[in-house]
């Protein structure tokens, strides 16, 4: 996959310190800016929003993937097929891991076919979701261009795999958990990191 390009620094305005529930390196405002220039830089890529195709991964990239829809759609004025992609079956570890629920897979109505599609998550850290749903989109048909993109690249990938698109680089050691919250399923929009010693 090509390589990132421009990120969210480090340090955020929104940022506090340290409380019970982690460190919070992103807040509301910063992940609502963040969507916002990836959109912008999604369009940039495919050069306007003819072919575009968003799936989010669930649980939370699905309505991250429905907010860059949303944001899309108010810049280019028409709207553009969003879904999502449910990995549970494809995932390397099931055997290991304790038996999840699928989740819904809904694949819009212009089907993936020489489509470019653009998977959407909250956290990029092994690589192996991702892995996953190149493998579960493969089920569906086969585009034109997969594209990944990302509200936060923590590091520590154990496969070949980048995003496209990051709302934030963050650097974090293996023994720290990073904590997307949305509105959409929690109380509010946050970013926060538990645990570990860097
Ligand atoms: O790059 P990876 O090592 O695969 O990690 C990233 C994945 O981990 C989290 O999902 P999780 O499996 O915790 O499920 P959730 O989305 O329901 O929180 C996160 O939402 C990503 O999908
Ligand atoms: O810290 C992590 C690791 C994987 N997935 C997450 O959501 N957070």
């Amino acid at each position: 996959m090509p390589p990132s390009s421009d990120q969210t620094q480090s340090s955020s305005s929104e940022s506090t310190p340290a409380t019970g529930e982690g460190r919070t390196v992103l807040g509301a405002g910063d992940i609502s800016r963040a969507l916002r220039r990836i959109a912008h830089e999604i369009l940039e890529a495919n050069k306007g929003a003819d072919g575009l195709v968003l799936l989010g991964i669930p649980s939370r990239g699905v309505p991250l993937a429905r907010r860059l829809a949303a944001i899309i759609a108010e810049v280019e004025g028409s709207a553009i097929p969003v879904g999502s992609l449910d990995i549970t079956m494809y995932r390397d570890d099931l055997r290991r891991q304790p038996t999840r629920a699928p989740m819904p897979t809904e694949i819009p109505d212009s089907g993936v076919d020489g489509k470019v599609v653009v998977l959407v998550d909250d956290v990029l850290y092994s690589g192996r979701t991702v892995r996953a749903a190149l493998d579960a989109l493969a089920d569906h048909g086969r585009p034109a261009a997969v594209r990944l993109a990302v509200l936060v690249d923590r590091g520590h990938r154990e496969l070949p795999i980048r995003a496209d698109h990051v709302g934030k680089n963050l650097p974090t050691s293996q023994s720290e958990t990073v904590r997307v919250r949305l509105a959409d399923f929690d109380d509010a929009d946050s970013v926060t990191i538990t645990g570990g010693v860097r």
